[in-house]
């Protein structure tokens, strides 16, 4: 089975709550909440992979020096295995807008058990919940 490996953010504001996108109708997943992200293409580091998804989807810039590694997700999904680097920011510029019909939100951590999330991100939830 392929690997795909995608980079991810868990965004978190002076208030200590994180950003979910909610994946728009017609791509695969619709509907559930994620962090922002997306595939690294060839030739690309997860960071600047990082750094480009989060310029395109939320119209924000970050830096390499702001991203923290936090952890990763790694699952087998019917056609392909997913394994995500985590990282942490929380100094970027701009204000994240929704630029690709997502829907944004921004979630205390005690609540992010209320948002439906894609399996590979279940594991995910305590890790931020006792880190951030
Ligand atoms: N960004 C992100 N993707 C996730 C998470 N959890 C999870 O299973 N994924 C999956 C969904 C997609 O299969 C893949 C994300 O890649 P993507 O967003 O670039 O892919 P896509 O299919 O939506 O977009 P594209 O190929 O049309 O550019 O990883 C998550 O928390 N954040
Ligand atoms: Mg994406």
């Amino acid at each position: 089975m392929k690997t795909v490996l995608v980079s991810a953010v868990c965004l978190i504001d002076v208030d200590g709550r994180v950003l979910l996108a909610q994946r728009p109708e017609g791509k695969s997943m619709a509907g559930l909440w994620e962090f922002p992200g997306g595939k690294v293409e060839t030739g690309e580091t997860p960071e600047a992979a990082l750094i480009r998804e989060l310029h395109e989807e939320l119209g924000i810039n970050t830096w390499k020096s702001c991203l923290a590694p936090l952890t990763f997700a790694s699952h087998s999904y019917d056609n392909f295995h997913l394994l995500m680097p985590l990282f942490a920011c929380r100094k970027w510029e701009g204000i994240p807008q929704a630029r690709e019909g997502q829907v944004l939100k921004w979630v205390r951590t005690a609540n992010l058990r209320d948002y439906e999330m894609p399996a590979a991100d279940l594991p995910l939830i305590p890790i931020i919940r006792d880190w951030v």
